[in-house]
């Protein structure tokens, strides 16, 4: 039996908690961005602490937003997911203790699995005041079919667990293909609300509200469907079965994201000109030559004590002036890299 005054303890003890959301997505699908936008239009008021966890030795995003005045906490010793888990839990514990934020973003690597970074956060929440408000991932609607031909293991894990899936660069692609893009989604998980609006036309505000309907999918995601321990497949059964049951078989075998996935990374306090940069970026992009790439970022000196940030995904990327850094450092990412030869091409042996 519910009295007055139980509802008011609960609601209590619902404030007092810290709130947690995972932004998941490939890389290069737009986390980061999403999260700028939050931050700036939905979640000023907030005390907000962001743990990233970015696939590769050098940190590359963690700057700019610690000049916006957030917390960002990186964790780019391991994988949130599979191995260590208990070192997340640390790190959870350690942010929740030392700031008591009202919300803690989470950004898995590009190449995590959602299903294996819920665990990891629901493992935690029983044991400190943590709600797990929102798990989202970001889809790049250009790319979603290439990248669940291709990598399918990893993308379509994210794409299975979300709650709401936030597609990017809708305003690039026209109506029929972004048609597509949503069936494929709708394929891998039937519940999660898809974003299709451009960003650029909607609020933060609009963005997390919706976000945080998706979160009431979460006792149906998780109480309906068994876990692969294997996979991190769903297991559906009953009516559900004919939705993914055929194709998560021959998807079994599990993979570490490091298996599939390489990255190389150096600190540099070489000089680039834009105009060289642009030839290295395209070259990276165009070329066979250097293994299959699926992102590069950094940010190095330019000309005139000018910095250049860059970001590569496959088919476009971008070059702008901003801050400096301690020293300039370039991340590529990708699958079957020849690092050598991506050394040379950035001028560095
Ligand atoms: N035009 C357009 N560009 C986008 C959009 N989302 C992301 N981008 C661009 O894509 C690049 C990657 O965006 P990020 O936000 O860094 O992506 P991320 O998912 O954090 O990437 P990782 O660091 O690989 O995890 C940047 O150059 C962004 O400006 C979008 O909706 N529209």
């Amino acid at each position: 039996m519910t009295r007055p005054q139980d509802a008011i303890i609960q609601r209590k003890e619902v404030r007092i908690m810290t709130k947690i959301d995972i932004i998941s997505g490939f890389l290069g699908a737009g986390k980061t961005t999403l999260i700028k936008k939050l931050l700036k239009e939905a979640l000023g008021q907030e005390k907000v602490v962001l743990i990233e966890n970015e696939f590769g030795e050098i940190g590359i995003d963690g700057g700019f937003l610690k000049e916006a005045g957030i917390q960002v906490t990186e964790m780019n010793s391991g994988c949130i997911c599979c191995s260590l888990v208990g070192d997340f839990g640390t790190a959870l514990r350690e942010v929740v203790s030392q700031y008591s934020p009202d919300r803690i973003i989470i950004e898995p690597s590009g190449v995590g699995k959602l299903s294996d970074v819920i665990k990891a956060v629901q493992k935690e929440a029983e044991n400190c005041d943590l709600s797990l408000n929102s798990f989202v991932t970001v889809a790049d609607a250009k790319k979603c079919r290439m990248y669940m031909k291709n990598f399918g293991e990893f993308y379509n894990n994210q794409i299975e667990y979300a709650g709401t899936v936030i597609l990017s660069r809708t305003g690039q692609v026209k109506e029929d293909k972004l048609g597509q893009a949503v069936s494929l989604i709708r394929e891998h998980n039937h519940k999660a609300a898809v974003i299709t609006t451009p960003w650029e036309q909607l609020d933060g505000e609009k963005i997390l509200s919706v976000m945080e309907e998706g979160n009431q999918l979460e006792k149906q995601l998780f109480e309906e469907e068994e876990i692969c321990p294997e996979c991190g497949h769903h297991h559906e059964h009953g009516e559900h079965h004919h939705h993914h049951g055929e194709e998560h078989h021959h998807e079994h075998g599990h993979h570490h994201a490091d298996e599939v996935f390489t990255s190389w990374g150096e600190e540099t306090p070489h000089k680039y000109e834009k105009e060289m940069l642009e030839q290295i970026l395209k070259k990276l992009a165009e070329s066979d030559d250097f293994g299959m790439i699926l992102r590069a970022k950094g940010i190095v000196e330019g000309p005139d004590h000018t910095w250049l940030h860059f970001d590569m995904v496959p088919g476009e990327y971008e070059i702008r002036q901003g801050e400096a850094d301690y020293t300039g450092r370039i991340c590529v990412i990708g699958s079957d890299l020849n690092t050598e030869k991506i050394q040379a091409l950035f001028g560095l042996k």
